[in-house]
């Protein structure tokens, strides 16, 4: 094993206040849920809770789908005798007539990088270089995450013990100190797997004042104690860890910070969050504190019932109010069956991505749910069913990846001469292929056209919608490890997740007003008030401007809804009565000669590991998705049926009628509009974090996978914006609570501890203020910028932009008169953009640290003056 590509945490493992810790044990055999390959199934896959509350409507609408005529219907039972196939257009998402899109509107769809199991994985080569890239080594994270899950069934209540075997360090330090050092590395890595940064405070840890002086010893043991405290619990995921555990190998001096450690990743749901029955029964109530406020939940998706539990346990009173007659949202796992024969398939959200570090990793190990690797094997046939050469197929996967390389040089170039010019990925792609020559052959072509069809796929976007410049931002905190089926399906986590929650179904919002008293959310027949509300409907309810908000979103945010984008992937699930295509894979793809149909079932997943039954899903993606929703329903099933069949008739396997087939219309599906986002030509991954800034003095705040700007458009990202913003909730209720704002600028001194600096800026023109860096004078160093905008009154504005900027640039923006010429100069010459406060970024935020700090010791020594003198 290599070691660690990333520096040392910043404390000194000579001065580190922890007793030498045990290393990780060498990993045990891999447990049954992690073995690779296929895994037991569960037995009954399908089976229901009784006392969970998920109406049934979920997993049993297929019962009144419209049976074909078997006379008339091309897919009568081949036996002759059997039960005629039924087809269900999902029934949830078929579209109202009015809502019918016109036949070739062009509508937006997305993608995203679920590609990993089929061939396109070396698009990981092509990640932007970030100091966060380099902070992570995927190997060794994978590595020592593995340990972590394999060991998860060992004692981890006691400490470690010293003196065991130690591996070598790879610093080459060696004694106690050289162990103690490689313990801190693989305790930073495992706390960078669940998103910390390993050696820096996060903004929220910040915000939460988690140390008293940012930038100070007590900092760098904070971090040490808090990554300490997350690998603690990722070992056993099963128990209710507390402050004492904590305290075992940590010496009692440092107490304090155990505690705000302890008490920041409960707090943000990092340690103890879950189902584990031990936490469930444990729960938790802030010590001392008073009925907490009420919140409304917009929405049962993962986001809202993630967030929902994590509140209840907080101590707030909570109420769901969901749209669909079921919670899951694009979480959808129906039951087909017929012939003798059942499966439950994934209609939304299906495969786990990266399972390292993956919140719902640990759900399913505190559940007990057996998790199914997606194998790497993925055949791809060509039209006529013959199978792709490997030399060609090898040969265009490396010209493609190539393509991808250029055009990320080239916009590294275009960044940074250019600045805020973007161009659609497929355009640029499109210009490289042309000028390189690549693909010259109708074979090569295809297989191309696969490749690309399967990045509109990861994307939900065409190419043609897609931000050259931004489209894969997130790649950098991709979680790593194997992809995993849940045998049985996703919808096993949604029944655990609404066990004893309140949630109001048949509720749609069309109205969410807020004030400084608190929120009225309005739906069909009834009104709740709350304190605050959290609103996790999908981009796509908000880009339709299902609910009106009142008063008026802020234009960031609106204008963040315009700019990213919302796209499509539908696909078609065929119970078979046998698995005519062999157990041995989980994907193989198809190839077409028609470019403009690349995306129709050009991949299937086999489900049939997984499912209870042979079940194969086709995907479709791209121009194909669109098109797909104005068919008849009869259509899609014709021709994937002949798409099959032109695969696996020459072969001499003959392809049964299926006995029911589901299709999805998630475009035409009035709670959702679409299947995730993506970052559309224009757009970046600010705009997730404007989308996740809370409106109205902290009244109404905002989850789903379109507000996590480092895991969207997945289930995971899902879950962690619902504990975010849970969090975020109990952050601001405490401090309310704490002091009672008698004006609506205290509310915002509150909420925006920026302001507080602000109060004292370095320089202010017009609508800008400023503070320097204070480590630096030089014309270069960097200034945190401010720009209100929105309502001015008497003591500020309503809202603030930030950005980071030389003094120079000062310097240039305080000459000029205007601040439209300001605003001009910045993205003329500068290309800076202005984001939310939670868009910062790392250099922003260390900028702030640095304020921060500085402003504490003047504080002090200026309250010690005050001392003196008294
Ligand atoms: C076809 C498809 C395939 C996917 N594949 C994967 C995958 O393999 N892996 C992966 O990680 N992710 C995948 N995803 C993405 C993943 O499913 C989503 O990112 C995630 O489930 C979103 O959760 P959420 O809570 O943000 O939103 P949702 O699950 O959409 O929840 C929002 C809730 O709000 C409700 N709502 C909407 N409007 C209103 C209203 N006006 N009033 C009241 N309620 C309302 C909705 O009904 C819904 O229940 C896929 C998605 C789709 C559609």
């Amino acid at each position: 094993m290599e070691g660690p590509s990333h520096p040392p945490p910043s404390l000194d493992p000579g001065k580190a206040s922890f007793s030498p810790p045990e290393l990780p044990l060498p990993p045990p055999p891999p447990s049954e849920a992690m073995a690779s390959g296929t895994v037991s199934l569960n037995s009954d896959p399908l089976s229901s809770d009784p006392h969970q509350s998920c109406p049934s409507e979920d997993l049993q609408a297929t019962a009144s789908l419209p049976l074909l005529d078997p006379q008339s219907s091309p897919m009568e039972p081949a036996n002759g005798g059997a039960a005629a196939p039924s087809l269900v257009v999902d029934s949830e998402n078929a579209p109202p007539p009015e809502e019918a899109a016109p036949p070739g509107k062009k509508r937006r769809r997305r993608k995203r990088l679920f590609s990993d199991m089929v061939p396109t994985r070396r698009l990981r080569v092509l990640r932007p270089a970030t100091s966060r890239a380099a902070l992570y080594d995927e190997k060794l994270m994978d590595e020592i995450i593995r340990i972590q899950i394999d060991d998860g069934g060992g004692d981890s209540q006691k400490p470690r013990q010293r003196g065991r075997p130690r591996r070598t360090s790879s610093s080459g330090a060696g004694g106690a100190g050289g162990s103690l050092a490689r313990e801190i590395d693989v305790e930073a890595l495992i706390a960078v797997a669940v998103g910390f940064p390993g050696d820096s405070l996060t903004e929220e840890e910040i915000e939460s004042n988690v140390v008293q002086i940012i930038g100070g010893a007590d900092q760098a043991n904070y971090i040490v104690i808090r990554n300490h405290i997350v690998s603690r619990w990722r070992s056993n995921v099963s128990i209710w860890m507390t402050p004492d555990h904590a305290m075992e190998s940590i010496r009692s001096e440092h107490r304090a910070l155990v505690m705000a450690a302890y008490n920041f990743l409960l707090e943000h749901g990092y340690i103890n969050f879950g189902l584990a029955p031990a936490i469930k029964e444990a729960g938790w109530r802030p010590p001392g504190a008073p009925t907490r406020a009420d919140v409304i939940i917009v929405g049962a998706g993962l986001a809202g019932l993630a967030a929902a539990r994590h509140l209840l346990s907080l101590g707030f009173k909570v109420a769901v109010v969901e749209g669909r007659h079921r919670p899951g949202g694009r979480v959808l796992t129906r039951k087909m069956e017929g012939n003798g024969v059942v499966a439950a398939v994934d209609l939304g959200g299906s495969v786990l991505t990266g399972i390292n570090g993956n919140p719902l990793g640990v759900l399913a190990r505190q559940l007990g749910f057996p998790l199914h690797k997606v194998r790497d094997k993925c055949p791809l046939y060509l039209p006529d069913g013959r199978a792709v050469d490997p030399d060609i197929d090898s040969k265009v996967e490396v010209a493609f990846n190539q393509l991808l390389e250029k055009v990320c040089k080239l916009r590294q170039v275009i960044l940074e001469y250019v600045k805020s010019v973007d161009v659609p990925l497929g355009t640029a792609l499109e210009a490289f292929r042309q000028v390189y020559g690549v693909a010259d052959t109708l074979e090569e072509r295809m297989l191309l056209n696969w490749h690309l069809a399967n990045l509109e796929y990861a994307n939900a976007a065409l190419l043609s919608d897609l931000s050259m410049a931004f489209w894969d931002q997130d790649d950098p905190y991709e979680m790593g490890g194997d992809h995993c089926f849940i045998p049985g399906g996703n919808v096993r986590f949604v029944r655990a997740l609404i066990e004893n929650l309140p949630i109001f179904y048949g509720k749609t919002v069309s109205r969410i007003q807020y004030g400084s008293d608190g929120v009225l959310v309005y739906t069909n027949g009834q009104i709740f008030r709350g304190d605050m509300a959290l609103c996790t409907v999908p981009l796509g309810v908000l880009k339709k401007g299902s609910i009106e908000f009142v008063p008026d979103l802020p234009l960031s945010k609106q204008e963040a809804i315009k700019r990213l984008g919302f796209g499509l992937l539908n696909k078609v699930a065929m119970l078979f009565p046998r698995d005519f295509w062999g157990g041995g894979i989980d994907t193989f793809g198809h190839l077409t000669e028609d470019e403009s149909q690349r995306g129709e079932f050009f991949l299937f997943y086999s489900y049939s590991s997984v499912s209870g039954g042979p079940l194969l899903v086709a995907l479709v993606a791209g121009e194909s998705a669109l098109k797909f929703e104005q068919m008849p329903p009869v259509e899609p099933v014709e021709r994937v049926l002949e798409t099959l069949r032109r695969i696996f008739s020459p072969k001499g396997i003959e392809v049964p009628d299926p006995v029911q087939v589901v299709c999805t219309r998630w475009g035409a599906d009035k709670f959702a509009y679409g299947s995730y986002s993506y970052v559309a030509v224009g757009a970046s991954g600010d705009d997730y974090d404007f989308l996740a800034e809370s409106v109205g003095d902290g009244r109404v705040f905002f989850a789903g996978e379109a507000t996590n700007r480092r895991y969207p458009a997945t289930m995971h990202g899902a879950l962690l914006s619902g504990l975010r913003e849970a969090a975020s909730i109990s952050r601001l209720a405490k401090r309310r609570s704490a002091a009672p704002p008698t004006r609506k600028a205290d509310i915002r001194e509150q909420s925006f501890d920026l302001d507080k600096l602000f109060e004292n800026p370095d320089a202010s023109f017009g609508g800008f203020s400023v503070l320097y860096d204070p480590c630096s004078g030089h014309l270069d160093s960097l200034s945190l910028l401010r720009l209100g905008i929105g309502e001015r009154n008497l003591e500020s504005y309503s809202h603030f932009l930030y950005g980071v900027i030389s003094r120079k640039e000062v310097v240039e923006l305080a000459a000029l008169d205007r601040d439209a010429d300001r605003l001009g100069l910045l993205s003329r010459r500068s290309g800076t953009k202005l984001v939310g406060r939670k868009g910062l970024g790392i250099s922003g935020e260390a900028l702030i640290s640095r304020i921060k700090a500085a402003r504490n010791t003047t504080a002090l020594t200026s309250d010690m003056l005050t001392q003196r003198n008294y």
